[in-house]
């Protein structure tokens, strides 16, 4: 089975201009203590979309994520989410995150449930499914990803590998409108790594929209349709992969790439 409805697959930005806008960032800024680290960024997912935002260590990647989840509160700008702004005072957070997926570096498997119950929560206990139709579409879904046999098991029995994809599909358990990745492989051994990427860009030929920050250029390179260069806080560059790692005019970007791929 497919992970998700097929969608329109990969394909670049240019090749799905109609697609909608899933996420819409204007003017983003934020500071943290007297300093700021997103100085006015502009970022539009589109349906279908994976969004790939690279940059150095300290460019502001993860907390752009964290503001598009509201779990960091700008300083200015608008978010939107589909057509809501989600950035307005008066919205409602909790219910916002119930219609975003996020899978961060470290597992966040809570490690007292179990794999299954950690999979089908959000679905049971913001959504309201019931619990057999929860572990029907979560053993589904855990099965397609070939974990059904862990599905009773604690966390820790899992390796590093297996428990990163048993969050992704807990982030995607709930039909999320967009899936946010903050760096998901930074924490595990290299070998593991491949597993957790195939997983990701099989989500993207089903159609997820996904905004990843992610320091494997390499997968950015393949997957994304578009590649975000975050320098110091400030979208330096954005397109195709192509332009960004082959035909860049911009030499931050270029200068970040060859230190990089080094
Ligand atoms: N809660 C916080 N309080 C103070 N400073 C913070 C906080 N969160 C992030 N920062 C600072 O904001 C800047 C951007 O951090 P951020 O984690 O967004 O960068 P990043 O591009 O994701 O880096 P990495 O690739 O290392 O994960 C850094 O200088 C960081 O120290």
């Amino acid at each position: 089975m497919s992970l998700i409805e097929p969608g329109s697959g990969p394909g670049s930005a240019a090749a799905m201009p109609d697609a909608a806008p899933v996420l819409r960032l204007v003017g983003i800024r934020k500071s943290f203590e007297g300093t700021e680290v997103l100085r006015g960024i502009d970022l539009t997912v589109h349906r279908h979309e994976i969004v790939a935002l690279i940059g150095a260590s300290g460019s502001g990647k993860s907390t752009l994520l964290r503001t598009a989840n509201l779990l960091e509160q700008i300083d200015d700008g608008q978010i939107f989410l589909g057509d809501d702004d989600i950035s307005d005072p008066r919205a409602k957070a909790d219910r916002i995150r119930s219609r975003i997926g996020v899978v961060f570096q470290h597992f966040n498997l809570f490690p007292h449930l179990s794999v299954i119950d950690n999979v089908t929560l959000a679905s049971r206990a913001v959504h309201g499914v019931s619990r057999a139709e929860a572990e029907r579409r979560g053993l589904e879904l855990l099965g397609s990803i070939g974990l059904a046999d862990k599905a009773h098991d604690f966390p820790d029995r899992l390796s590093g590998g297996q428990q990163q994809r048993a969050a992704i599909v807990r982030a995607i358990a709930t039909d999320p409108e967009l899936l946010l990745l903050d760096e998901i492989t930074s924490a595990l051994d290299p070998e593991l790594v491949g597993e957790v990427l195939d997983l990701v860009r099989e989500l993207g030929r089903g159609g997820t929209t996904i905004l990843m920050a992610t320091h494997e250029m390499a997968f950015a390179r393949d997957v994304a349709h578009r590649v975000v260069f975050l320098d110091k806080g400030v979208v330096a560059e954005a397109g195709p992969p192509a332009q960004l790692f082959e035909h860049s005019q911009n030499p931050r970007t270029r200068e970040f790439l060859a230190r990089f791929t080094a």
